[in-house]
């Protein structure tokens, strides 16, 4: 992850002071591209110890299309926790975009079903894999989260707001688009998971997992993160660990926590630092 550790380093140098939401304060980088080849590895932060069961269950829950936490909480995941409300719900987040993102053009189908037009809705990862399968050289494969008609109803406005698929030379790559990050505690689940998602898609059509491509627009570190990533950077990496596959699973919908194995994760002791909220 020495990618990760030169853009950590970018940022401390290069970085311009900003004001943020969180009323915290930044170092802040716009516009940022780091690519991390899965054949290197798993891209998982070697440099201090990551929480990988988090990692995971949100992603699962991501493409099961919940928005509640309840799913996470019974699974020891806390990451969500400061900004859902009494009940749990966090509003048509990344999950209800993914799968029902909604629409009031009615689909060719639904057209035939009734004479009206009305409202439906979009299961893009449904559609992402039926396209890869029709045609893998598309350059149209892409997931959105960000829909301008639904963000002030969402807890957060998605920070990893588009994703695009692309299969050239027979191999699988994901580009990520997040408009906003916050390089020491989201940062590493971001990367982790889009790598895993990756993966996933992968596995499920059949192909190679070449690279995952994270372009970002304002990458920056919290002013009360800069000495956990000094005490960070000071630190050696490991070799990266690999993710197994434990079974073959053919729907992207199917997959357990158990399927995944992360073999031969060594990491440093973790680094505690305040979420801004
Ligand atoms: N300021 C901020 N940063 C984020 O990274 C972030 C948000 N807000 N809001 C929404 C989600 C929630 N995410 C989070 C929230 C907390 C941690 C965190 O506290 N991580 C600790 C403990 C991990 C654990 O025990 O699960 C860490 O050491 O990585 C990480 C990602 C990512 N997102
Ligand atoms: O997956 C995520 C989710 C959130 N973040 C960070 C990026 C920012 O620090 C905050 C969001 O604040 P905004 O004012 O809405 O930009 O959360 C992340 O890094 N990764």
């Amino acid at each position: 992850m020495k990618q990760y550790h030169d853009l950590l380093r970018h940022i401390l140098d290069n970085g311009e002071a900003s004001s943020d939401r969180t009323a915290t304060g930044t170092l802040s980088y716009f516009g940022t591209q780091t690519r991390y080849p899965l054949r290197d590895g798993f891209p998982l932060v070697t440099t201090k110890r990551l929480h990988l069961k988090s990692i995971v269950h949100e992603l699962l829950w991501f493409l099961s299309g919940d928005t509640n936490i309840k799913y996470l909480k019974e699974n020891g995941v806390s990451i969500w926790d400061e900004w859902a409300d009494e009940t749990g719900n966090l509003g048509p987040v990344y999950g209800a975009q993914w799968r029902n993102f909604p629409s009031l053009v009615a689909t060719d189908k639904q057209k035939d079903d009734h004479p009206l037009y009305h409202r439906g809705s979009i299961d893009q990862i449904s559609n992402l894999i039926e396209a890869i399968k029709k045609t893998p050289d598309s350059r149209r494969l892409i997931v959105s989260a960000w829909n301008p008609a639904e963000i002030e109803n969402m807890a957060l406005p998605p920070c990893h707001t588009m994703w695009q698929v692309r299969i050239v030379g027979g191999k699988m790559h994901l580009q990520l688009y997040q408009r906003s990050a916050d390089m020491f505690l989201g940062v590493p689940f971001n990367i982790a998971s889009y790598a895993l998602l990756l993966k996933m898609l992968a596995h499920v059509t059949g192909y190679e997992a070449g690279d995952f491509i994270h372009t970002i627009g304002d990458a920056h570190i919290y002013s009360n993160h800069v000495d956990q990533v000094n005490t960070q950077l000071q630190r050696e990496h490991f070799p990266l660990p690999s993710l197994k596959i434990r079974r073959t699973v053919s729907s992207i919908f199917d997959f357990k926590f158990e399927d995944f194995e992360f073999e031969n994760y060594q990491f440093h002791p973790s680094i505690k630092a305040p979420v801004a909220v």
